[in-house]
């Protein structure tokens, strides 16, 4: 009689809790459409997961997720049939494993076993076969001779190249390279697969960079507002952040609201307004700056949930603001109503990629286009919204050319009432803003997220 009774079994090891954990906001993410940050915050509350497990966590979620492109070209070299026909709870524990192997510390052998009883716990023993023989064959070589084993020469399809070694989409290098030369290319795609630094804005009237400074944070470098929480954690904790007087935001938001904020204006300065303005982070650096000058803002947002975020965002500062629930493309106030205009629209955010992790490979070209008609229609609306010698800046949080200069000139040459303005001297001490008028920020430059800003008058 066989001894392998379920009662004298080897008792089967327990899956590690955090990379149980890094599994399943993954597959929320992938198999839900889910977003990693938001799925994976959630997850660390729950679990109570802290200090070094969370940082595990966050590096396993992030890791996995943003370089999974670059793992499904070495898993289909790995894999006897299309990765296609894989579950896709199964490929997602191949990708977890690989970024385990070729891109963090974790001993080769430890890897392969925790993954082994991950599969085991997660989708059964009968998978857990493949899991350890595919993991095997990625840990046979290093990330570099992957890439070197699968991606095309970079002399011969330096996009195709790049999109391997840099795991970004084929199409998404493209695109840069059609605004960068090849090596700031290249920089761009490694600042992308780095988390950014947490930026915190002094909304000013109500905070200043002392009382930051002092919580904690160092100055940043180019806007008078911004510091920086250098070893992260959470900024929450800071009084002044939560009390609303300072706030989470990118320095290049900063940037942009700061620039229309100051360009200079005959006449009248009492009225402004920000056409696209969830969840409000420009609003309220604007709001602070308008109640300096004892102008008011007016937010538009036609989504109830996210104008919500933007009168949180703005119960903090003082002055007659309003938030409107409404669409941007159809005002209800008359034209020539408002003295400067912010036009900060809808947009692929493909400036914003190392903020989050999937968004690369959930982008397509055809949301570049999908967004080209809103985009056009709002900074329309924004140039019919100001008064003649108003000024409008439309904003984007992508350097993506068909979201940025080509959506200008479209509307610039429909609309003789309205020129553009070089708007690089509205950021002041900011270096390599390009050849202008317009401005572009960039991650790999100025360390914010790549925001484009365009300065239009009205005539
Ligand atoms: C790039 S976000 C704006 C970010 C915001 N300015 C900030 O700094 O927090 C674009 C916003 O435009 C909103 N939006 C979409 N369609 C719109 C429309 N027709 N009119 C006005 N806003 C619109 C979206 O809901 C989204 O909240």
């Amino acid at each position: 009689m066989s001894d392998r009774t379920p009662r004298n079994r080897a008792p089967q090891r327990r899956p590690d809790k955090v990379r149980q954990v890094a599994y399943r906001v993954i597959r929320q993410v992938n198999g839900e459409d889910g977003y990693a940050n938001l799925a994976l915050n959630k997850a660390l509350r729950d679990q109570r997961l802290s200090g070094r497990d969370a940082a595990f966590c966050t590096e396993l979620v992030h890791g996995t997720l943003r370089w999974q492109g670059a793992y499904d070209a070495f898993l289909a070299r790995s894999v006897s049939r299309p990765l296609a026909d894989l579950d896709p709870e199964l490929l997602d524990l191949l990708r977890l494993g690989a970024h385990q192997l070729l891109r963090m510390r974790v001993d080769s052998y430890a890897a392969v076993n925790e993954m082994v009883t991950l599969t085991r716990a997660e989708v059964g023993q009968s998978r857990s076969g493949l899991v350890n023989a595919v993991l095997r064959k990625i840990s046979q070589r290093t990330l570099d001779q992957w890439i070197a084993t699968v991606a095309p020469k970079p002399d011969e399809d330096p996009g195709g190249y790049l999109a391997i070694a840099k795991a970004h989409p084929r199409w998404v290098v493209e695109a840069f390279a059609e605004v960068l030369d090849a090596e700031s290319v290249e920089d761009l795609l490694d600042a992308d697969n780095e988390p950014p630094k947490v930026t915190l804005v002094a909304r000013p009237g109500l905070s200043d960079l002392d009382e930051l400074v002092e919580a904690g944070a160092t100055r940043a470098r180019w806007s008078p507002y911004a510091a920086i929480l250098q070893g992260g954690g959470d900024p929450g904790r800071i009084q002044a952040v939560a009390t609303g007087r300072a706030g989470v935001q990118d320095e290049g938001s900063q940037l942009v609201a700061a620039a229309l904020a100051s360009a200079p204006l005959d006449g009248s300065d009492a009225k402004w307004l920000d056409l696209c303005a969830g969840p409000g982070g420009k609003s309220a650096l604007l709001a602070a700056l308008a109640n300096q000058r004892e102008a008011v803002l007016t937010a538009v947002e036609p989504q109830k949930h996210r104008a919500e975020l933007v009168r949180s965002n703005l119960r903090a500062i003082p002055g007659d603001h309003q938030v409107l629930i409404g669409d941007g493309t159809k005002p209800t106030w008359p034209s020539g109503w408002y003295d400067r205009v912010l036009a900060d629209v809808p947009c692929s955010g493909l400036g914003a990629l190392r903020r989050r992790p999937e968004a690369r490979w959930r982008r397509t070209p055809e949301d570049v286009e999908g967004l080209r008609p809103l985009q056009e229609a709002l900074l329309a609306s924004a140039i019919t919204s100001v008064r003649p010698g108003g000024v409008v800046a439309y904003v984007t949080c992508s350097p993506h050319p068909g979201e940025t200069r080509a959506v200008v000139d479209a509307v610039l040459a429909r609309r003789p009432d309205a020129v553009l303005e070089d708007a690089r001297a509205l950021l002041p001490g900011v270096p390599s803003l390009g050849d202008g008028p317009d401005v572009q920020l960039w991650p790999h430059v100025h360390g914010t997220d790549a925001m484009y800003l365009a300065l239009i008058r009205r005539t």
